[in-house]
């Protein structure tokens, strides 16, 4: 289990996260969302006990984190982060060795090593590329390096900060395919975007945000429909949520589904 419970965070004066109690481990993706400085990357160190709250507690496996060094290296076997910018989290030139970095810090066999590598790679389709040097691959790619770099820790929980930033459409159409394969293995995804529309697509619930204190909670299509929450939380509503509220049309889950029901009324309107 991986929670928040009444959790505040101040860097100085004024404190960031107030009093958030949040459950990650109720839904496969959970989605956080919220403008800008209202505290997300914060929350993603909290929970990675980079950050330690004043009050409050982040709770791992229904107890609060144990911050020492065991503690720690305990959790981050379990819970790991992809940050937004995934030059932060390469350390190598060649991929192999980079993937498998935290593994040799751990001191796991070569042999088992290697087949984590191989899934991992697998996993966020980086066979194309796997051979040419870090610093020549494209802010995707190296995207998909550092996402392999956390799965072969086989962690329970994945925070993804921002994963489509920066990524060309079929980037972005990628990725929520890799967030689904992670999530078809077992695991919880947690995903901090400003992609609104990926968020609605890809989560079973969502927390909003707003000057470090929840202002929704709930399925994305619930929390979606609110528009003076989503509109005093500074975001706008997913595409297929306005579609649905200012048309009238059914409310789907992703632009597959919207056009297999369009393209169904329309064959059946015009037979
Ligand atoms: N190291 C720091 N020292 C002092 N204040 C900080 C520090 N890091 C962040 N803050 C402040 O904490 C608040 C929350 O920042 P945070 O980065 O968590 O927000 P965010 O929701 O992730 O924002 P964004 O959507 O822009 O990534 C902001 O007001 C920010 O200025």
């Amino acid at each position: 289990m991986l929670a928040t419970e009444s959790l505040w965070f101040r860097y100085q004066d004024e404190p960031v996260l107030k009093g958030v109690s949040l459950d990650f481990s109720r839904h496969s993706v959970t989605g956080l969302v919220g403008a800008n400085g209202c505290g997300k990357s914060t929350l993603f160190m909290n929970l990675s006990g980079i950050l330690k709250p004043q009050k409050g507690a982040v709770l791992w496996q229904g107890k609060p984190l144990d911050y020492s060094k065991r503690g720690l290296l305990a959790l981050r076997q379990q819970v790991t982060t992809v940050f937004q910018d995934p030059e932060q989290q390469i350390f190598y030139t060649d991929i192999d060795s980079d993937i498998a970095f935290a593994l040799r810090n751990l001191g796991i066999d070569e042999a088992e090593i290697a087949r984590r590598v191989e899934e991992a790679l697998t996993l966020v389709d980086a066979h194309a590329f796997r051979h040419q040097p870090i610093q020549c691959l494209s802010h995707g790619q190296k995207k998909r390096v550092a996402i392999a770099g956390a799965l072969v820790l086989q962690a329970k929980y994945l925070l993804l900060d921002e994963p489509t930033a920066g990524l060309d459409p079929s980037g972005r159409m990628q990725m929520i395919e890799i967030i689904r394969r992670i999530v078809a293995q077992g695991n919880h995804v947690v995903i901090s975007s400003h992609d609104i529309d990926l968020i609605y697509e890809v989560s079973d619930a969502v927390y909003v945000l707003n000057h470090g204190e929840v202002l929704a909670e709930g399925t994305p299509e619930a929390v979606f429909s609110r528009h003076a929450c989503i509109q005093q939380a500074g975001l706008t509503q997913p595409w297929l949520v306005k579609l649905h509220l200012e048309l009238g049309l059914p409310l789907c889950k992703n632009e597959a589904d919207f056009f297999a029901r369009m393209r169904a009324t329309y064959i059946q309107e015009a037979s």
